[in-house]
């Protein structure tokens, strides 16, 4: 093979994204594979696969597979597989639910026991997902923190629905795991991925007035 062909190839990392039913890994996947956010919840049955080719810093294409896991296969036969084997890993849950906090330390051993016989061990983060809510935070930022220290894991706080820091928190894994260092300007770059709906509301008056919603609607028979 020439020179030029290796340079050509690129690195694939396997990402898996594990945490509790609901947490937002289908969502945090779609938009930093998609760019897009769904309201309606699809619990995740088995798993899900999303690729996507980013460049990190130094021109360095890598493609990221990433394997969204049910949050229902915990304590599954097929966790300890689908976990095998990933360079990296998020633990992600939601700001606004302390139970999907705290299971988060099953989850974790779980990911240290799919490892153990394995010689190389995946980069791990802990993902507070749901930033946009942070009215109703109900995990403390400390208690977050603690964790990460404790454990050695990256530590990010991302909004699956608008955007905010979800690529940032898959490039700076990325990063970690191919030794790329990645500087301040490079990751403000990345967060900053705020997006809002826009509500056209003249339409919207126009449209409720001609057909009122259906919920709305009454039938005496
Ligand atoms: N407000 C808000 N809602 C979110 C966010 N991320 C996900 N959701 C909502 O939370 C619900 C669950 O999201 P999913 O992405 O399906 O959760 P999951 O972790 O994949 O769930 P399982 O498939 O059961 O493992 C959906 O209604 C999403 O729209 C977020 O960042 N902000």
């Amino acid at each position: 093979m020439s020179d030029s062909e290796e340079d050509g190839q690129e690195r694939q990392l396997k990402v898996v994204l594990i945490g509790d039913g609901a947490s937002g890994k289908t969502s945090l996947a779609t938009q930093f594979a998609q760019e897009a956010f769904g309201k309606q919840y699809k619990q995740t049955i088995g798993l899900d696969f999303f690729l996507k080719r980013i460049t990190l810093p130094g021109n360095q294409n890598v493609t990221l597979q990433v394997w969204d896991i049910g949050g229902q296969t915990i304590g599954g036969k097929m966790l300890d597989k689908y976990v095998y084997g990933a360079q990296g890993v998020l633990l992600v849950y939601d700001i606004t639910n302390s139970q999907s906090f705290e299971n988060l330390e099953d989850w974790y051993s779980m990911v240290k026991k799919a490892n153990q016989e394995s010689d190389i061990q995946p980069v791990i983060a802990l993902v507070g997902n749901k930033t946009d809510l942070e009215h109703m935070r109900m995990v403390k930022v400390d208690k977050h923190q603690r964790f990460c220290q404790e454990n050695g894991l990256i530590s990010q706080f991302v909004s699956a629905k608008t955007g905010d820091s979800v690529f940032l928190c898959f490039q700076r894994v990325s990063a970690e795991i191919l030794g790329i260092k990645l500087n301040k300007a490079e990751m403000e770059q990345s967060q900053r991925v705020v997006k809002a709906d826009i509500v056209n509301y003249s339409q919207e008056t126009v449209a409720r007035t001609v057909n009122p919603p259906r919920s709305s609607m009454c039938v005496v028979q």
